[in-house]
């Protein structure tokens, strides 16, 4: 059961990542940058959804089309995913939004839940998990065991912004069939479970520091 990561790697993706990693970026610019990467990720993570040709009539003929033959559901992870919610609903339209509220313990690392409202049945469905933040992959696996007692399909995929090796490996080891899309692996995790280089708190940068 494989993790999957596919580095992407897009002038605009790494152009809005050095605006992110930039502790003198104000908020708005922040949330902007980040949502300008979640909608190249999303694009790169989705180019296998599944299609069914279709005939559409344009205004002089026939012509051959395709739609989307599923309904993704997207579940970001509370609150940092929710920089990625507008620039996934555009693209997908059509998609269910699941909520997952996951709080890492300052001390422990360990993840704290505080909401879960899934849909109660995602079988069948595409799932797409929304965290810019893929740290010690604490708050990834919960979610994703989440997402696998409702059924979920593997390969389940995952959209961040940054991860670390630690929490590659650790999803591995874990035996997840995940396909991870990022902007940038990062070095290595400090003693505060930080992403370093990284871009401080996900959460924070985006809705200050009242989470
Ligand atoms: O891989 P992990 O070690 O679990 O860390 C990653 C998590 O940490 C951040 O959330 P945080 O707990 O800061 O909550 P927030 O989004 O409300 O700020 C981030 O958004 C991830 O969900
Ligand atoms: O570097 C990190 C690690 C976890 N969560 C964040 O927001 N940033
Ligand atoms: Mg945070």
């Amino acid at each position: 059961m494989p993790v999957e990561v596919h580095l992407v790697d897009h002038p605009l993706v790494a152009d809005s990542l050095r605006r992110i990693r930039d502790k003198e970026t104000p908020d708005a610019l922040f949330r902007l940058n980040l949502e300008r990467i979640g909608t190249l990720l999303i694009a790169a993570a989705t180019e296998n959804l599944p299609t069914e040709d279709v005939d559409v009539e344009t205004p002089l003929t026939t012509a051959p089309a395709k739609r989307l033959s599923v309904q993704p559901v997207l579940v970001p992870i509370l609150r940092a995913g929710l920089g990625f919610v507008h620039a996934a609903q555009e693209l997908m339209p059509v998609a269910d939004v699941g909520f997952v509220g996951v709080a890492r313990n300052e001390e422990t690392f360990e993840p704290h839940a505080y909401v879960n409202k899934l849909p109660d049945s995602l079988a069948g469905r595409p799932v797409i998990v929304l965290d810019p933040m893929l740290a010690t992959g604490g708050s990834l696996a919960y979610t994703i065991q989440l997402l696998l007692e409702r059924g979920a399909p593997a390969p389940i995929t995952v959209v961040c912004a940054l991860a670390a090796p630690e929490g590659i490996q650790r999803l591995a080891d874990d035996g997840y069939d995940l396909e991870i899309f990022t902007a940038a692996i990062d070095d290595h995790l400090n003693d505060q479970a930080f992403i370093v280089p990284g871009l401080g708190d996900a959460g924070d940068r985006q809705f200050g520091t009242g989470g």
